[in-house]
């Protein structure tokens, strides 16, 4: 079973919080877009490239329900509450799924000129904002804590969620 799920947008530190998280627990991280990598057989960028956002989109919905097949801590996407049946599939299970919340400016500071994310090269640094403020009811909506990570270094976060788990606030 899933230990618990990380969301949240580009550069919020899923993979980052969840590789730190995961050593201390001795947990396997499982990060959604490796998996996607795996089972499309090329880079993310490629898919994008080749296939177009919405193929990507199709395949991370398939590959999030085989997750829930394996152990370990699932580091999403950025993208996975886009689609509604990826946000039903969140809401209803029991796994707490942890909202890693990041301000736009500190999003950009960390992802402008990152090669490996396409959308942020598509979209650029006001449309990566405005894209961000889209989706932040969607990642609320999914979510059963909430951590405002700007300040915090990804130790401090995972020490938060490691505090969550043991003891759920109501
Ligand atoms: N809490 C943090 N403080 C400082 N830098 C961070 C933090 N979390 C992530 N980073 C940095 O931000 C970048 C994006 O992190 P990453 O884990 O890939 O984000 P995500 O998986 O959410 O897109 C990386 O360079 C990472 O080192
Ligand atoms: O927000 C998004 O739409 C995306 C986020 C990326 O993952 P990270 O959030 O780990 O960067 C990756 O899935 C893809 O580039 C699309
Ligand atoms: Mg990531």
């Amino acid at each position: 079973m899933l230990k618990a799920i990380l969301v949240g947008f580009m550069g919020a530190g899923k993979t980052t919080v969840g590789g730190v998280l995961a050593e201390q627990v001795g947990w396997e991280q499982i990060d959604l877009d490796d998996e996607i990598i795996a089972a499309a057989g090329k880079p993310i960028t490629a898919i994008f490239a080749d296939d177009g956002e919405a193929a990507f989109r199709k395949l991370e919905t398939t590959v999030l329900q085989a997750t829930f097949n394996k152990t370990g801590l699932l580091s999403t996407g950025g993208g996975v509450v886009e689609s509604a049946a990826n946000r039903d599939v969140l809401q209803a299970t029991d796994i707490p799924v942890v909202y890693l919340q990041t301000s736009g400016n500190v999003v950009l500071d960390r992802v402008s000129g990152d090669d490996s994310r396409p959308l942020v090269n598509q979209l650029g640094p006001d449309g990566l904002k405005a894209l961000l403020a889209k989706r932040e009811h969607l990642y609320q909506s999914v979510s059963d804590l909430v951590i405002r990570t700007d300040d915090l270094t990804p130790e401090a976060i995972s020490d938060q969620i490691q505090a969550y788990l043991k003891e759920p606030a109501e």
